[in-house]
């Protein structure tokens, strides 16, 4: 592809992912799959650009309003290139061709918004605090609140691009003979410092020459998600119940952990989602898993189980807050759709039912990728409030290896620990007969 080329399809993206609304993951996917034939530098180029234009987007379109222009992917585009890739108009006009596969000619416009803009750089000291570091309205007040003097510093970490981090499946390889593969393959591999399996790559690659990927000897999995799975704590011969399942990212680490021995049931409310999930069971060797599709949180299938698992986890839905440096583009879609007042009422009601399946004795573990305080620590205060019957095992004893950004549960924040953003509270049921305790 020619770097016009290049532009070109960069705008049928952007277009696409200011159609469409859905996580740009998604889009971007979708947009792939349709152009199997494009070349791995190509796909790489078009994907690093994208996502550094999604990384920009609050100041990109600061830019674009000082100067009188509409947000267009277009506009975008061009302030990108300009500011943040530094490439002057004549360039950009010789590139904006009207060829085949090439984008139309700049309208006058289009010209004088590039004479605007040469010589500035992207961050101009009358752009707000939030503007500079891409935080959005709906999160500023809970996110200031959640990290006080660390919030410049905690908002520029989700500006980063996110590391590659895999899990060691255990039940198909160690971890330090996946190290050596990765080696051999010259992708100077690092063990993960925090979670036992988990193993991080700096260098960029296309998936397709991951081969221990291929083979289920390895999954995608940060590790902040490892260090939630692992607090679960399921050991092998136990019954699970993994409430917000997803695709499985978890269930799947928490089997592994269970030596597939006993059984791990992963529920979700997406039927898309769960099917995915069985597809990895499957290729990870997986035999102690199984889904069920629920109607809602309160689905029969819950009252018929009470407190009959050891293990509980609620990976629960969640503003995402967390993944911002995966999810660049969750900052300015999520929670607005649905509204956080409404997504938090909803945890609550999935921690509360969920609950309820934990057996006398048995472990809940809360969790969710969010920052904000509300999805956190308040709403395990209040879970704990109404459910005399739980109390908190503090971190500090269940996994006394990790300094947590909080003095009782865990909590990861990209900054201190160059994880995602995590957070996740232990809950132990009281046994009914002290002695079982
Ligand atoms: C944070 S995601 C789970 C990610 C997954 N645990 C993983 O590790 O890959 C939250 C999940 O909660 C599910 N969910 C939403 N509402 C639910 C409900 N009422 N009951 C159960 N699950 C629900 C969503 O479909 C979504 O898959």
């Amino acid at each position: 592809m020619t770097s016009a080329n290049r532009l070109q399809a960069a705008l049928d993206l952007m277009g696409d992912l200011d159609r469409v609304a859905r996580p740009a993951d998604a889009v971007v996917s979708a947009w792939f799959r349709a152009r199997r034939k494009m070349d791995d530098r190509d796909r790489g180029a078009l994907l690093e650009r994208l996502n550094a234009i999604l990384r920009h987007r609050a100041r990109l379109g600061w830019w674009l309003e000082r100067h009188g222009r509409p947000d267009t992917p277009r506009n975008r585009l061009l302030a990108w290139l300009s500011l943040g890739e530094g490439q002057p108009p004549e360039q950009i006009r010789r590139q904006f061709s009207g060829a085949k596969f090439a984008p139309a000619p700049l309208t006058a416009q289009e010209d004088t918004l590039l004479t605007k803009l040469r010589g500035s750089t992207m961050v101009h000291p009358a752009m707000s605090q939030e503007v500079r570091l891409e935080c959005p309205d709906w999160a500023a007040e809970p996110l200031h609140r959640r990290f006080g003097d660390s919030f410049e510093a905690e908002m520029a970490a989700l500006l980063t691009p996110p590391t590659l981090d895999l899990r060691v499946n255990t039940l198909k390889a160690d971890r330090a003979e996946v190290l050596r593969a990765l080696e051999a393959q010259d992708l100077q591999p690092e063990p993960s410092g925090l979670a036992p399996q988990g193993i991080r790559l700096r260098t960029r690659l296309s998936l397709a020459r991951l081969e221990p990927l291929k083979s289920g000897a390895v999954e995608i999995q940060d590790e902040g998600s490892q260090l939630v799975a692992m607090l679960v704590e399921a050991g092998p011969g136990d019954r699970v119940v993994d409430f917000c399942a997803g695709a499985g990212g978890k269930t799947l680490a928490i089997a592994a952990q269970m030596e597939n021995k006993g059984r791990i049931i992963a529920c979700d409310v997406n039927e898309g989602r769960l099917k995915r999930a069985s597809e990895r069971f499957r290729k990870a060797g997986v035999h102690n898993a199984e889904t069920r599709l629920l109607t809602s949180e309160t689905d029969r299938w819950v009252k018929r189980h009470k407190g009959s698992f050891d293990r509980v986890l609620v990976d629960a839905p969640c503003s995402g807050t967390g993944t911002w440096r995966r999810n660049p583009d969750a900052r300015w879609r999520a929670p607005e759709e649905q509204g956080l007042d409404s997504l938090i009422a909803l945890q609550a009601r999935i921690l509360s039912s969920a609950a309820r399946l934990v057996k006398p004795g048995g472990r809940l573990v809360y969790a969710t990728c969010s920052l904000l305080p509300e999805e956190n620590e308040a709403q395990v205060d209040a879970f704990l409030a109404a459910h005399p019957d739980f109390r908190i095992l503090p971190l500090s004893e269940a996994a006394p290896g990790i300094a947590s950004a909080h003095p009782v549960h865990l909590s990861l924040t990209p900054a201190r620990h160059d994880t995602d953003g995590f957070f996740a509270a232990i809950l132990l049921r009281e046994a009914a007969d002290p002695a079982q305790a």
